[in-house]
């Protein structure tokens, strides 16, 4: 059987896309596992599968590139109001996204047809607090957010000595999170201006990270670093976050990518 894909990227953060309406995969775990490897498969850090909904215009399921299955995406948000919007499946520019961490709303930027940029309303941060990681561990604190998917930040003074490839998967695993994390270093630049890089559960190294983004301008507004908006500068792009603090929307603006178009047969 062939099946139609698009590969896409938001900040560097490459998923395939699959139009389930028309190709209805019944194992999205295996294929996100085969299709993600860079050498046999297509290569990605994942796959998206954008369908249908009773609740809003479309929805969203998110596969790690180790199958696992996520709660919310934010560079795949904005790159759904993109292939919705080029391939015709809409003509509006605010869709509604229906995602396993509740329902989105995604705004389009149009430029002569073309969606260039996304404005994701990611809902409101939960669950911020410091931790503790205890001895034993390369870093001893950090503050956990959730942005409907779990993230642990912890501010660096240096991103150049963070051993990423390291220390990630021990963080990823630590026993304060059952369910695994993803894991951002954050070093503050400049007032609004945050460099981050980010090891994500079930995908490793990925050039950025949307919810990432997201929880690490939480984290640098929770602690008095870098209150209200800011840049998020990752190794793939940058976004812009707006969060005016607790109990608050927050507002993710970046941009959205066509890579390719293809047909795969399995
Ligand atoms: N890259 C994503 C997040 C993908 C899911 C994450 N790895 C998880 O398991 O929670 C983003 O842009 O937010």
């Amino acid at each position: 059987m062939k099946i139609e894909f698009t590969k896409m990227q938001g900040a560097g953060n490459d998923y395939i896309y699959v139009n389930t309406l028309i190709y209805p995969l019944p194992n999205p775990e295996e294929l996100a596992v085969a299709w993600s490897r860079p050498h046999t498969g297509i290569g990605s850090d994942g796959l998206v599968l954008i369908g249908s909904s009773g609740k809003a215009d479309f929805s969203m399921r998110i596969f790690n590139a180790d199958g696992s299955e996520a709660k919310m995406c934010g560079n795949a948000s904005r790159c759904i109001g993109k292939y919705v919007y080029e391939y015709g499946l809409t003509r509006k520019t605010e869709v509604t996204l229906d995602t396993l961490s509740g329902i989105k709303t995604l705004r389009l930027h149009v430029e002569d047809g073309k969606v260039d940029a996304v404005t994701v309303d990611m809902g409101i941060p939960a669950e911020i607090h410091p931790v503790d990681l205890g001895e034993g561990y390369p870093y001893r604190e950090g503050i956990a957010v959730s942005m409907g998917n779990p993230h642990l930040v912890i501010f660096v003074d240096d991103m150049e000595q963070v051993d990423l490839p390291r220390v990630g998967p021990v963080l990823e695993r630590h026993p304060l999170f059952p369910d695994r994390v993803n894991v951002e270093f954050a070093q503050v630049l400049a007032p609004g201006r945050v460099r981050m890089r980010v090891w994500e559960r079930g995908s490793g190294i990925t050039m950025a990270c949307g919810t990432g983004a997201c929880a690490t301008a939480v984290a640098s507004a929770y602690t008095h670093r870098c209150p209200g908006e800011s840049d998020i500068i990752m190794d793939g792009g940058t976004l812009r976050i707006r969060w005016a603090g607790e109990g608050t929307r927050l507002f993710m603006t970046g941009p959205a990518e066509k890579v390719f178009d293809g047909v795969i047969t399995v």
